[in-house]
């Protein structure tokens, strides 16, 4: 294979399904949203904040007359020393103060800043965290993270300085242009003419650049989910030693982000060469039309002093003005993602008035229920179940034929497309969910484990279970002995995903999470499909425990574990097509019986 063409595929090789760019024009109304997040901080911070913006202001408009009007024109024009040293003193004076002001308005900013980050970035997780199943579905674990970490952080700068900045700025402009129009009005018009080119120019700067910042973000998520890919799924990459191709492709969305970084500052750069450029062809016409006005007697030496010093200090704000309205674009797109995650409304809501689930027989309904994960093709095609109150029911069945499905129709991950789901003769979308999922447990065969001690994972469906509670659980489904064996016992750390433990010992200690959740509906999805046989009848045993008293759904497709199982449904695409008990099933010689066979011929051949 030729070296351009492996290259192809290792650049193909992962698809992220990147957030289309979202272009919009600047938004006030979605300004004023982002902004919204400083009302708590109306009555403190903010107007402290305000108040030393404008004594700082203040002074620095103030300054200029003082040496130019009073200074040179009175105190050196009429020899009074005495004025001129109290001048300086004045001047003197002013400066400390300025410098006392501008100390606050930095802490207190940075303080409001860090505080409006914080707000916005728990609002967005306790949202995103309400989210349904289907909006983690459709994006990368890696796309998520981008925007509750760097649209937020993005956010900072905008926040810490650019709202006061542009508040200090647009003061000074204003305060500037209106003494210097005072002051002279024909030299500060000759100056001004400059300002709509200026203003020309930069507008159609603009646009470029935030479609350049666009595309940064947009890089910038694939590279999150591909790193979180990669380390999610770097045993796999290891084992097929394909850490090398791994490391092209990630050299490939590295260098595009980077590319996307030196275009979009390349671009933002362009604002300051601008800006001086009319600084100094504005120090021209001063100097050359000021000195012309002196000579007719029109302005004085002092006014044209201070003329230079406001045009000094006039060219920084607007410059400044720029950098802000950078800060205020990326802020844009970087709202714009955060506020349509904001939007997203959880596709399985609640009712204005639901109904509480508190004491539940347990008693479960299919009833016509159809579904389709994404509108297209249908997971169930009209199924009919029912499952008594402490029933154990079995789901068994070929693969993608449904299964795992109607285990989150119970759950309410998502609602049916047609027909319903009733507990105790209730309608699913009528409950609270809180209530409906504290009465049931979930294990998986790829069972979570977070980062902590053994007893907090055993622990997480009931934070306030007793250490005495933990104990008893794991000893009821056999996990006791496998932790008291590892160093600190249940007080053990496990890294995320629990990869310290064997598959058997994570699921035992979900069962152990189970028990103590104490649910009256259990779902065991593929719970003892990959485990030796010691281990089986060890979990066989934990599963009587656990099964006690609940309606409970077993996913299995090693057979053995549901002979017991009070009714079994075997499905097919969607369908049901058998049900019944083992006996009667194996009577049926159907599906089952077929299923059954089967894989007593595969034990028999292994
Ligand atoms: N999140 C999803 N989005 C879109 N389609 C899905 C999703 N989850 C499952 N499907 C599809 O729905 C169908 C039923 O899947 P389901 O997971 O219920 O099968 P299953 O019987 O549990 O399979 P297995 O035994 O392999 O776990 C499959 O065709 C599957 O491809």
């Amino acid at each position: 294979m030729k070296k351009n063409e492996k290259q192809e595929i290792i650049n193909n090789r992962f698809q992220y399904s990147t957030d289309e760019v979202i272009e919009k024009p600047f938004n006030w109304k979605q300004m004023l949203r982002l902004f919204s997040y400083m009302k708590p901080y109306g009555k403190g911070l903010l107007p402290l904040s305000i108040m030393m913006v404008l004594i700082n202001t203040a002074i620095r408009l103030v300054i200029p007359i003082i040496i130019g009007v009073y200074t040179l024109d009175k105190a050196l024009v009429d020899k009074d020393m005495s004025l001129l040293i109290i001048l300086v003193g004045v001047i003197a004076g002013l400066y400390v103060i300025s410098y006392i002001a501008n100390y606050f308005r930095i802490k207190w900013m940075n303080t409001l800043g860090q505080s409006v980050i914080y707000d916005l970035r728990k609002h967005l997780f306790t949202h995103v965290q309400s989210l349904s199943h289907r909006f983690f579905d459709q994006r990368s674990a890696g796309s998520i993270l981008v925007r509750i970490m760097n649209d937020i952080n993005s956010l900072q700068e905008l926040f810490t300085n650019g709202v006061i900045n542009l508040l200090m700025d647009i003061i000074l402009l204003i305060g500037i242009f209106v003494i210097l129009f005072v002051m002279s009005p024909e030299l500060t018009l000759a100056i001004m003419i400059l300002l709509p080119i200026m203003f020309f120019i930069s507008t159609s700067l603009r646009r470029n650049i935030r479609r350049s910042w666009q595309t940064v973000r947009l890089k910038q998520s694939k590279l999150n989910s591909h790193l979180n890919e990669s380390i999610q799924g770097i045993r796999i990459t290891q084992s097929f030693h394909q850490q090398k191709e791994n490391m092209q492709f990630f050299d490939g969305v590295n260098t595009e982000t980077f590319e996307s970084w030196r275009v979009a500052s390349q671009k933002n750069a362009m604002f300051r060469p601008i800006v001086e450029m009319t600084n100094a062809v504005g120090t021209a016409v001063l100097i050359w039309y000021g000195a012309h006005l002196i000579q007719a007697g029109t302005i004085s030496i002092g006014v044209f002093v201070s003329f230079a010093f406001y045009l000094g200090m006039f060219w920084e704000p607007i410059s400044r003005l720029g950098m802000v309205y950078n800060q205020l674009l990326i802020g844009m797109a970087s709202s714009e993602r955060i506020f349509e995650y904001l939007d997203e409304k959880p596709i399985v809501s609640e009712t204005k008035h639901p109904q509480q689930f508190n004491q539940i027989e347990g008693c479960i309904q299919f009833k016509n229920v159809e579904f389709s994960y994404n509108g297209e093709r249908k997971a169930l095609k009209g199924i009919n179940l029912d499952m008594k109150a402490g029933e154990t029911v079995a789901l068994v069945g070929h693969t993608g034929s449904g299964k795992t499905t109607i285990a989150n129709l119970v759950s309410r991950f998502y609602d049916p497309t047609s027909g319903a789901v009733t507990i105790d003769g209730v309608d699913l979308r009528d409950v609270s969910l809180l209530s409906l999922r504290t009465q049931i447990s979930i294990v998986l065969q790829d069972t979570f484990i977070f980062s902590g001690t053994i007893s907090d994972n055993i622990r997480f469906g009931n934070p306030m279970s007793t250490m005495e509670d933990v104990v008893a659980a794991a000893k009821a489904v056999g996990a006791h002995s496998f932790i008291e064996k590892l160093p600190k016992g249940y007080l053990t750390e496990v890294e995320e995903r629990g990869n310290i433990l064997s598959v058997g010992e994570r699921q035992l200690l979900s069962f152990a999470r189970a028990l103590l959740a104490d649910p009256k509906i259990l779902i065991l999805d593929e719970a003892t499909a990959s485990i030796d046989t010691e281990t089986e009848m060890k979990i066989q045993k934990a599963l009587k425990t656990l099964l006690k008293g609940r309606t409970s759904i077993i996913i299995a497709h090693r057979l053995s574990t549901i002979r017991d199982a009070e009714k079994i449904f075997v499905l097919d695409h969607g369908n049901v097509k058998e049900q019944g008990n083992h006996n009667e099933l194996m009577e049926l010689k159907g599906e089952y019986y077929n299923l059954v066979k089967a894989q007593f011929n595969m034990l028999d051949a292994g």
